[in-house]
Parts: C-alpha cells; structure tokens; sequence
C-alpha cells in the first residue's frame, strides 16, 4: 500500500541534503570534503544521540554556500516529496546555522524561497517557511536574527526551536516567541524529542507554541497525555528519526500505537530524511508494516497532519478530499 496523500509538517531542509548532493555541490565551490567518497561519507551515518547527528549535520551543510545551492537543495526535497505523497509541506530552516559559518541570511532566504514560491506549479505541494532558533546557541542572537528577518519582510510563516534539546529548556526564549507573537507569526517548538515532558508543558505555557515537534515523551506523564489529548496538541512524530537518533530502541518500540490510543492529535514527519533513512511514504511504509496498521489508521495520521497545517480552509478541505478518497481506493 503507497503511503497516504498528507501534510509534512516537521522537515528540516537542511536535512534534506543527500550525500550524492553534497558531493555535487562540494564540486561546484571548490570544497574540498574529509570524506573520499560516498561510501565514506555514507558510513557516517550511525548516530548514538542527537547530538550525534547534529554534528554531522552542521558539517554537511557548510557546502551550501549561494542561493542556488539552497534553491536545488529545496526543490530536489520538494521532487521527492512530492513522489512520496506530500501535499503540503512547512518547512524549517536554520538560518543562525549559515550565518555563523559566513552565509548571508538573504542568500539562504531568497535561495529556499525561490524554489517554494514555484512549488504548487512544479510539485502541486503547497508550502510554508518557518525559521528555526538554535537553542544552543544564546536566545539574544536569536531575537537579532529574528528582527533581521523581520526587516527583510522574509517569507516566513513562523518560528521553531530546534538543536541540541536537553539542558536547553524553551523557558529561555520566552521573549523570542513574544516577539514572533506580535509579529503575527505562528510558533511551534521542538520539545520531548531527548528533553523531559516538563519541556513540552514550558513550550505550550511560556512560548504559547501551537504544535509540537516531536513530543514523545509526554507519554511518561499521564497527566500531560490527557491535557494534550483534551486540547488536540498537534505533535509532529518522526518515527525513523526517533530510531536512528536512538530515542527507542526500535520501530517496534515507537509510542505512535500508544499515542493514538490515548487520543492525541499527531501525525507523521520525516524530520531529516536523507539522514534517517527515508522520507515521508518510507515512515508510513515501515509503521505499516511494523504495527499492522490499517489505511484507517494511515488515512486518520494523514488527516491529523491536514488538520495540524497552517493553512486556510479551502486548502485543508481539498487536502482532506484527496485523503478521503485515497482511503475509499484501499477498499
Ligand atoms: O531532529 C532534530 N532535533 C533537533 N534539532 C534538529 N535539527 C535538525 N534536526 C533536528
Ligand atoms: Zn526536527
């Protein structure tokens, strides 16, 4: 069974970089990479934690230095995307993370956002930009980046908060999120990926975050459980992320089962697929077959997902159609 027609709701396009594309653009700058090959670099794929992966991630993407670089970056995502049933995609990028190796904020803006604003013509997949804040790094650099892409009028729909998640808790970055509130800006926060459920309570109470990434780790707290299942908390869950990154042993082990049990309003994301090893219709190929999951079961992640998007009612009521009928094809 191909994977339901969905919303992508939790993608990092940096972690869209495929190691074929990072050998490509290595070439076209005159980078010369500390990997020989493919394979080599390919080998470095095993993570023990975040972190793990976060260092891998941050290296790699030193190779996209111009606009164009961002702009194939983001339509080779989208042409993927799109194969994997994608419809509508928000779409994080981490603008302190090319800023601080020397790339314009412009130059990664006006590179992805070239290739969005031709994705419903090229992909038929609808798309947002949000900025991602680094949560390692000092929330006052966070607050300048934001103002400058503010001045800039960048085409962001909203903010996130992402990397390094334990020791970093959202309560620091409260007046970020006040500002992108008054700016008229969505926020969502990453939070119970590796940090405790006390951190999804901070970013739903102190940053007002309107979803969740991740958010797995609220199954250790009943209570929380039951505010996220009365209040319909979107969480973005990323099953092979979760994995690879070793926050369960196992897909076996993945909460998703348990998560839908209890009500909660999630859906499923691919996070950094050309990391984790698969994009959107790969994390509901293997829960299907993990979980015996029925296309009920697929087409209720999938409405979730449209339900969760940022979007305006006719877009969520022909997303919702296509749903409906890739359901009745299943029989
Ligand atoms: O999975 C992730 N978690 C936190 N930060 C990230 N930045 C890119 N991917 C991730
Ligand atoms: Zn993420």
């Amino acid at each position: 069974m191909a994977g339901p027609p969905c919303a992508e709701l939790h993608l990092h396009i940096e972690g869209t970089l495929e190691p074929e594309l990072i050998f490509d653009l290595a070439e076209r700058n005159g980078i010369s990479l500390p990997y020989s090959d493919l394979d080599e670099l390919r080998a470095r794929y095993e993570f023990t934690d975040l972190q793990s992966f976060l260092d891998l991630y941050y290296r790699n993407m030193d190779v996209l230095r111009t606009e164009a670089d961002f702009a194939d970056m983001t339509r080779a995502y989208l042409r993927r995307a799109a194969a994997a049933g994608v419809r509508h995609s928000e779409i994080m990028m981490d603008p302190q993370a090319h800023l601080a190796r020397g790339v314009a904020l412009e130059t990664c803006v006006n590179g992805v956002a070239s290739a969005l604003a031709d994705s419903e013509s090229e992909f038929g997949i609808s798309t947002g930009l949000i900025a991602a804040f680094l949560r390692d790094r000092p929330a006052e650099e966070a607050l300048e980046v934001l103002e400058q892409l503010l001045d800039m009028e960048a085409p962001i729909i909203g903010i996130g908060l992402d990397s390094a998640e334990v020791g970093h808790p959202p309560s620091g970055f409260v007046d970020l999120y006040e500002r992108a509130r008054a700016a008229g800006l969505r926020r969502i926060a990453h939070a119970g990926e590796e940090g405790p459920p006390g951190y999804i309570t901070e970013a739903l109470d102190l940053l007002g975050a309107e979803r969740i990434d991740h958010g797995i780790r609220c199954m250790e707290d009943d209570a929380l459980v039951q505010r996220l299942a009365a209040e319909q908390v979107p969480l973005t869950v990323c099953p092979l992320s979760n994995v690879r990154l070793r926050a369960v042993d196992t897909l076996k082990d993945h909460p998703l089962p348990a998560m839908l049990a209890r009500g909660l309003n999630v859906c499923v994301n691919s996070d950094d697929p050309a990391y984790f090893g698969g994009y959107v219709d790969e994390n509901f190929a293997q829960l299907g077959r993990t979980f015996t999951f029925t296309a009920d079961d697929l087409a209720r992640l999938a409405v979730n997902s449209v339900r969760s998007a940022f979007i305006g009612a006719e877009r969520r009521s022909a997303l919702l159609a296509e749903v409906d009928s890739w359901r009745s094809a299943q029989g």
